[in-house]
């Protein structure tokens, strides 16, 4: 049987996301606090009713207490059900009662409706300032932004900026990126037509 096809790009990739989530876990506490609020503040200027979320794997940003902020202002938010690889991410509703399902590798979705998001946060290891980021290589964030053509706004610390990440042809660039710094609209508008 033939050897699966490794890219160079993959490799380097690879290697980066070992050294990226070392600075993350480094980051703070304050830093985190400072990173929702700013992430708020740009969700409150935009008419998106329907968010798509993440419920924290091991390490990363917390952004339940964003998303409860978000419900009270009557947002609704959906946290992503993660399918073989090869296909995009799916969406299910998330309120405070909903029960947690067990998925794969490692994540929880919510036991709910399936919703389809009109804004999704999307998390990184790394990214650079043209908003291409670096996940943990599974393709889903492309394959779903591919899909749903919505604006992504990527989230995470200043510490994980990058000069300039290696792209893939299927990589999408996020359309704003907000770390506990600054807000950087990247350009970038993921939209149909
Ligand atoms: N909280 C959260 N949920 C999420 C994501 C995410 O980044 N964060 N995803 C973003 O796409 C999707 C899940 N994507 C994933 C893709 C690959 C692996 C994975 O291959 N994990 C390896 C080790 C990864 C590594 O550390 O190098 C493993 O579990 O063996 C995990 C999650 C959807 N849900
Ligand atoms: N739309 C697509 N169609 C086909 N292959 C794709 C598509 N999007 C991504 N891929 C492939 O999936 C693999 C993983 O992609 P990549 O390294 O960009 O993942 P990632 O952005 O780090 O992960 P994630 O989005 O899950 O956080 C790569 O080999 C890439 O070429």
């Amino acid at each position: 049987m033939a050897a699966p096809q490794i890219s160079e790009i993959d490799l380097q990739k690879k290697e980066l996301r070992r050294q990226m989530a070392e600075r993350r876990n480094a980051a703070s506490r304050d830093m985190e606090a400072a990173l929702l609020h700013r992430l708020h503040n740009v969700i409150e200027a935009q008419s998106a009713s329907v968010i798509a979320a993440v419920w924290p794997l091991p390490g990363e940003i917390d952004l339940r207490p964003l998303c409860f902020q978000l419900l009270k202002a009557g947002r609704r938010i959906g946290f992503p059900e993660t399918p073989p690889k090869g296909h995009p991410l799916l969406f299910r509703e998330w309120k405070e009662s909903v029960p947690m399902c067990e998925g794969r590798f490692g994540t929880s979705y919510p036991d709910g409706p399936e919703v389809i998001p009109d804004l999704v946060l999307v998390p990184f290891l790394a990214f650079d300032r043209t908003g291409y980021r670096l996940g943990y290589g599974g393709g889903y964030y492309d394959r779903t932004l591919a899909k749903l053509k919505i604006p992504a706004i990527g989230y995470g610390f200043s510490i994980q900026e990058m000069e300039a990440l290696p792209a893939g042809p299927y990589d999408i660039p996020l359309s704003v990126i907000v770390t506990e710094k600054e807000t950087i609209k990247t350009g970038f508008h993921n939209s149909k037509g």
